[in-house]
């Protein structure tokens, strides 16, 4: 999803900073209410040159308008009371502004339904790769298993020479930006997600120092120069896909799950599920990496 360029007013007194453009919240697609609802309501005040999410809640919209006077109508009609024709809903809303800085802009990158629109190499996710009845077995076997608690999600280990891992994520929980180790596993890492969706985030860092996570075995790349100095990419991964990352996509971009509760995918609002379930599985290195990607390997250090 690309954020229009306007976001909502710092401090208290939006009114002070009046525009064309309103920041409306309370409405919005998580909460059944479409942007073109939304349109529609609003068109009543005058021209709505268009409905935008303004974040990723779902639930806060920018409605732009050609006039400001138009978007004065409706904030001093709509704001602060139930609204019949949008459920009864208590709309607040306030002057937007424009959005103030680079960094604020990439908040978001739109989602990607599939590898081959991602387009990162060595990177591909399989729909469907096993039956709604195979995911069911699968988690009844894990929940007989005990879960090692972690500080927000639960994992299970699997074996030594062979490594799998299975994590468990409650809704809005995600995981930091990392590299799965080089000199820890070797070059295909599988991940099956069952039970609940969400995105994955991929960046691919132009310039860093490698930073190791504590408590983990992952690498981090700490940006010394400028936060916003990657590549952005996301994908949507939906239960029962197996994704796999190989090459390019395993050793030289961070993988990274965004702590959200509801996910914006083209414009649809997805809400995690109570859950996530998934399977990792990750081969044991023996020996150092030699991988192509110096720049983002522990072993050429
Ligand atoms: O949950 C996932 O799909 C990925 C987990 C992961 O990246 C990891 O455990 O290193
Ligand atoms: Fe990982």
């Amino acid at each position: 999803m690309d954020l229009p360029r306007f976001a909502r007013p710092r401090g208290e007194n939006g009114s002070s900073s009046s525009s064309p453009n309103l920041y409306v919240a309370n409405c919005g697609p998580a909460v059944g209410i479409s942007h073109r609802t939304v349109a529609a309501v609003f068109g009543d005040f005058g021209d709505v040159k268009g409905v935008h999410a303004a974040d990723e809640t779902g639930t806060r919209v920018i409605v732009c308008f050609s006039e400001e006077s138009s978007a004065r109508a409706a904030l001093e009609a709509l704001h602060g009371r139930p609204c019949p024709l949008l459920g009864g809903r208590t709309l607040h809303i306030r002057y937007s502004i424009i959005r103030p800085s680079i960094s604020q802009l990439n908040d978001s990158v739109s989602v990607s339904l599939s590898a081959s629109e991602l387009n990162i190499p060595g990177l591909y996710l399989l729909h469907d790769f096993v039956t709604a009845k195979e995911e069911e077995e699968l988690l009844l076997e894990v929940d007989a298993r005990p879960w090692n608690n972690l500080a927000k999600r639960r994992v299970q280990h699997y074996g030594y020479e062979f490594c799998y891992q299975v994590n468990e994520y409650p809704p809005g929980v995600g995981l930091s930006p990392h590299i799965d180790t080089h000199s820890a596993f070797e070059g295909l890492i599988f991940s099956l997600s069952l039970a609940g969706p969400c995105i994955m985030e991929f960046r691919r860092y132009t310039e860093g120092t490698w930073h190791k996570c504590p408590s983990s075995i992952d690498l981090k790349m700490e940006n010394s120069v400028n936060d916003s100095n990657y590549l952005r990419r996301a994908i949507y991964l939906p239960p029962r896909s197996m994704l796999l990352l190989s090459g390019e996509a395993r050793y030289a971009w961070h993988h990274y799950i965004p702590h959200h509760k509801i996910d914006m995918v083209k414009d649809s609002a997805i809400r995690r599920g109570p859950r996530r379930v998934s399977f990792t599985f990750r081969k044991v290195r023996t020996d150092p990496c030699r991988c192509k990607f110096p720049h983002y390997c522990d072993s050429h250090r």
